[in-house]
């Protein structure tokens, strides 16, 4: 499929790109913002796995991850993630985006290490595409995007939520965030880590890269890295009006000024996005990253045990 940033997508999207769109019960989800959700309009821009609950009065979307048990970010996810915010960007109706999670407990745990682990370099270079389309499109959205952090949300959840202009977390001390990659045994991509530096500093980035630190919903207010935290329960109003405050400012303006500040940043991958690719392909297919990536799901399926 044809995007603006020059991504290919999976076969199966290429031929039929809304065969990825199918399966929605959207019609039956409960009201989104200003209990617009649930007609045709949800049913236009949802998916399997991501449900979306449009609100064509106030012109805010709410977009929810569903993809149990704990909305990793497999080629799927990611793809409709991409359509769904691509769709929502192209209707003039829209100006903002919640970002949440439709699975209790966790805002997404990140990239799907099943997709790391045990491919082929194809499947590598498929999957990174996506994920630096996914990563594109949300950094660079003209539309005003609000994470509303209802759970856990370690690495490739914390890219997301970055990649908004404005984060919402829930007051629970079992919802990490951060950039743990290191304790993978892999580290983070160049973009990424500017990313993190653009949002919380050089000193504080280089620490909690390192050291793949998971930050507390107290410690991630104190060091830049959620811009609110409150009670659970609160989330979704709570990120509704971060969303008014942003939404009273001229979208020209705003959007013009939010270029301004992420072009640079955004430009460093796209000059160079091939070699990211085959940088990646190259890391993940050796023995050692392999048998770290390995090592750490086989731990994740025993801790449940
Ligand atoms: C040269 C350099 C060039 C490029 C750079 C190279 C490499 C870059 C790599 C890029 C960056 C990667 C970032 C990532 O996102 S990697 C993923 C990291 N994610 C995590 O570490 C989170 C792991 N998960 C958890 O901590 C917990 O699951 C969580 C707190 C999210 C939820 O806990 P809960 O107790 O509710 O659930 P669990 O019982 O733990 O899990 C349920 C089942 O889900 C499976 N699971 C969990 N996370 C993942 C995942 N990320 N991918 C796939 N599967 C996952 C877990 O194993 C359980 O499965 P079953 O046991 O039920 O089979």
């Amino acid at each position: 499929m044809a995007l603006a940033s020059g991504v290919r997508f999976p076969a199966r999207a290429l031929l039929r790109p809304w065969s990825l769109l199918r399966d929605t019960t959207l019609g039956r989800s409960e009201p989104a913002a200003g209990g617009g959700g649930g007609g045709d309009g949800a049913r236009l821009f949802g998916s399997q796995r991501v449900l979306v609950e449009p609100d064509a009065a106030s012109g805010v979307a709410v977009m929810k991850f569903r993809n149990p048990p704990v909305n990793s970010l497999s080629l799927e996810l990611l793809t409709e993630l991409v359509i769904s915010l691509e769709k929502v960007e192209n209707d003039k109706t829209f100006r903002g985006v919640i970002l949440t999670s439709a699975c209790p407990r966790v805002f997404s745990a990140g990239l799907d290490l099943t997709e790391l682990c045990g491919r082929n370099p194809a499947h590598y270079t498929e999957y990174w595409k996506a994920v630096q389309e996914l990563w594109l499109r949300t950094y660079l959205s003209s539309l005003v995007l609000v994470a509303a952090i209802n759970g856990a949300c370690p690495a490739g959840g914390c890219i997301i939520a970055l990649a908004c202009d404005c984060r919402v977390l829930a007051d629970n001390p079992k919802y990490h965030i951060g950039l743990n990659e290191t304790l993978l045994g892999i580290t983070t991509p160049f973009w990424l880590k500017d990313t993190y530096v653009n949002t919380i500093g050089h000193r504080a980035s280089e620490q909690a890269l390192q050291l793949g630190s998971l930050f507390p919903p107290s410690e991630a207010l104190q060091v830049g890295l959620v811009d609110q935290v409150v009670p659970e329960d609160q989330v979704l109003s709570t990120a509704l009006s971060e969303m008014a405050r942003w939404l009273a400012v001229p979208d020209h303006a705003r959007q013009l000024t939010k270029t301004m500040m992420r072009k640079a940043t955004a430009d460093r991958l796209l000059r160079q996005r091939d070699a990211d690719i085959q940088n990646f392909v190259s890391f993940i297919c050796r023995d050692s990253i392999q048998k770290s990536l390995q090592v750490y799901l086989e731990k994740l399926r025993q801790r449940k045990g």
